[in-house]
């Protein structure tokens, strides 16, 4: 089931929150959902879920609005309203949605195993660290059995064991075919976890691709020294790849460093550097958030 925006705006009193925003969230792969802090993503998300009403355009799910599915906790869980009542208990508190979503109240044991809360299932929500309220959100994003996730920011107050274990989750939930949609503000949170990127700064769109696309836009490349320089640039040429010359070195672009060695070795070229220089993601998004034009140009091609 996948997720489209189409057109959406939306501003409060001089605020222009979200702007004319278009893309799509496809099912079976974890999506980030990126931007700096006010740049409309909780705002896009609580129009997704019928919480905000938009100015102009569409959130569909599935083809319609959240609210006109019969079952919507079914079809979406969603972490945006997260709150609980510091008195209740963690099983308590989703024994209290069960009916609400329309599941039994045995399906409160599995998600509370699911997001390894069984052993404090019967503690204060009051007493939980803001990791335990994290996995107790995602309890109650679960309780559905949803084809879809809206995650806000998941990753908040968890630990780097639980930033693991909540990547392998999402991952997981992916891979049976779900559509998992997670907002951060930090792309190195979830970089190892998306399989696309979505980013928009201001309320508008500014970069939607998968992330290999993004890693290719931010430009790795292989550092490789030689005696022969005008030789080692050949063999690089002849497999296809992009070489530049910068002074004592080539910067190949388009190859692993075990295949630029490779194919030095093969054509008996002696190599005396072979550096992976690892793609500055960050830097990319930083770029494209602050709209640096260099980084709009590359967009555009890659959109192209
Ligand atoms: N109910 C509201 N009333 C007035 N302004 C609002 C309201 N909701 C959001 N805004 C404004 O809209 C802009 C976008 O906010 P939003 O919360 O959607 O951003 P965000 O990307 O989720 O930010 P963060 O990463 O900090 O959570 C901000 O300027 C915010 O102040």
């Amino acid at each position: 089931m996948s997720i489209e925006f189409r057109g959406l705006s939306k501003s409060f009193g001089g605020v222009q929150a979200v702007s004319d925003l278009t893309f799509e969230v496809a099912p079976g792969r974890v999506t980030g959902f990126l931007g700096p802090n006010g740049s409309g993503k909780t705002t896009t998300l609580r129009m997704l879920m019928g919480l905000v009403t938009p100015d102009a355009g569409t959130a569909l799910v599935g083809g319609r609005p959240y609210a006109e599915h019969p079952h919507p906790a079914r079809v979406v869980g969603a972490s945006l309203e997260a709150s609980f009542h510091p008195g209740r208990t963690a099983r308590g508190h989703l024994r209290t949605l069960a009916p609400h979503v329309g599941v039994p109240a045995a399906r409160v044991d599995e998600v509370l195993a699911q997001v390894g809360l069984s052993a404090a299932a019967d503690r204060k929500v009051g007493g939980f660290s803001l990791g335990m309220r994290q996995r107790l959100a995602l309890a109650t994003t679960l309780l559905g059995d949803p084809d879809v996730l809206v995650l806000d920011e998941p990753a908040n107050g968890l630990d780097p064991a639980g930033i693991i274990w909540l990547r392998d989750l999402l991952r997981f939930l992916a891979s049976e075919g779900r559509t998992v949609l997670v907002s951060s503000h930090v792309l190195a949170e979830v970089q190892a976890t998306v399989d696309d990127v979505v980013v928009i700064a201001q309320g508008r769109l500014v970069h939607a691709s998968s992330l290999a696309e993004m890693v290719r836009l931010a430009d790795s490349h292989v550092r490789v020294c030689g005696p022969d320089l005008a030789a080692l640039a050949t063999v690089a040429q002849e497999q296809g790849w992009r070489v530049d010359r910068r002074g004592d070195h080539l910067r190949i672009s388009g190859a692993s460093a075990a295949q630029v060695g490779a194919a030095a070795f093969a054509a008996g070229q002696a190599v005396h550097e072979l550096t992976e220089v690892g793609a500055n993601l960050e830097e990319t998004f930083l770029q494209l958030v602050s709209g640096e034009s260099v980084a709009a140009e590359k967009t555009q091609e890659v959109a192209a």
